[in-house]
């Protein structure tokens, strides 16, 4: 395929409800959606970076400049999918920006082939089981009422976000009012450190299946130590940019789980090789979330029905993060998600839609 040039398609996204963790609070999402023209088709990626360097050092606009200036103009020779990341490896870091490029370029490609992603990946279910992640709350009271909220629209599981001053009351109040049947999980976006690791340990009486990125991105051998400490499993998310850093982890014994995010690791197949790594070892995956649109979500969904993705991820419905989806919306069926099967990603964004909520395009020719 000849890659003719990508639309940079900004687009302001009002959350239903502002999504509070321990680097910040989100009440609205601003997304790079990208759009590649090629001579065969075009395709979809959605770059996962936030506004502000919250959650790694990517950023919306430093995305948009790397790409702009470096990554598009990389292709120009013109690759097949497989060659993007090695097209583009001479730039350091940017895995979120060449996520996205990467995602759009092998869109364009299997939409003109009418291969869906789920069958390129290697997906062997059509619908995943699905949990949500569970913000901090102003008050225990109002945490009880999210939850029981989700449970009744069939989530199958729980994630709580957790830090220093809200951990082991919220996760104890959960346990007293929903059981202990509910499976129940929480997230620490690296809020604590390995000196925390006593009071970590008074979650491990409430059987969580899994503590994530208690301590920070670059803290191998922290979480090591703190595995060590608890009963609780640990589950990396941040620390994991690539299946090289999988391997690690695991060889260090940092992780008994690992949280796959495509973005996070530099695009699908990456997040394919990390899967793969995972499996070799025994390691159980799940898939996280960035609260992407449909475009990203149905990516997320397919890459979800592989093998070594045995828990249930953060693919959420759309409906947990938009009111209203810039694609057809992702609705929980039966605590599931239907793995989309038309070519590519099998959805595209609904033109109004996209109008209404897009702040600003550019063009860039390859
Ligand atoms: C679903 C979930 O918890 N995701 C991330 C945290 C997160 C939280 C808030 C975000 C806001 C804008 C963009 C990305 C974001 C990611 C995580 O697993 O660590
Ligand atoms: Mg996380």
């Amino acid at each position: 395929l000849k890659l003719e040039g990508v639309e940079l398609i900004r687009i302001r996204m009002p959350l239903v409800a502002p999504f509070r963790t321990s680097f910040g609070t989100e009440t609205t999402r601003e997304i790079l959606l990208l759009r590649a023209v090629t001579n065969g088709a075009e395709g979809w990626g959605e770059c996962v970076a936030m506004n502000d360097p919250l959650y790694s050092s990517e950023y919306v606009d430093g995305a948009a400049d790397v790409l702009r200036r470096f990554l598009v103009p990389a292709l120009r020779t013109g690759v097949p999918a497989t060659g993007v990341a090695p097209a583009l490896a001479r730039f350091k870091g940017h895995r979120m920006a060449k996520a996205a490029l990467e995602t759009a370029v092998l869109d364009a490609e299997l939409r003109a082939e009418g291969r869906s992603f789920g069958r390129e990946l290697g997906a062997v279910r059509e619908r995943v089981p699905s949990g949500v992640s569970v913000g901090i709350m102003s008050s225990i009271d109002a945490l009880l009422d999210a939850v029981a909220g989700y449970l009744a629209e069939g989530y199958l599981r729980i994630k709580l976000k957790i830090e220093p001053g809200w951990d082991v009351e919220p996760v104890r109040a959960v346990r007293e009012r929903f059981g202990d049947a509910v499976l129940l999980q929480v997230d620490a976006n690296t809020a604590y450190t390995v000196g925390d690791a006593r009071h970590l340990a008074k979650l491990d009486p409430f059987d969580l299946l899994l503590i994530e990125q208690p301590l920070d991105e670059e803290d191998v051998r922290g979480h090591a130590a703190l595995a060590r400490q608890l009963r609780t499993p640990v589950c990396l998310d941040e620390s994991i940019v690539s299946a090289r850093a999988a391997a690690d982890a695991i060889a260090f014994g940092a992780c008994a789980i690992v949280n796959i995010k495509p973005g996070r690791v530099g695009g699908y197949l990456e997040a394919r090789r990390v899967h793969d790594v995972c499996a070799a070892h025994g390691v159980p995956v799940w898939a996280g979330g960035m609260l992407e649109t449909g475009l990203g979500r149905a990516a997320n969904v397919a890459l979800a029905a592989l093998p070594g993705f045995t828990l249930p991820g953060d693919t959420s419905a759309s409906g947990r993060y938009y009111r209203e989806d810039i694609t057809e919306p992702f609705v929980l069926v039966d605590g599931h998600l239907a793995v989309p099967s038309g070519p590519g990603l099998g959805v595209a964004p609904l033109p109004d839609r996209l109008a209404e909520v897009t702040v600003a395009t550019e063009w860039i020719a390859a």
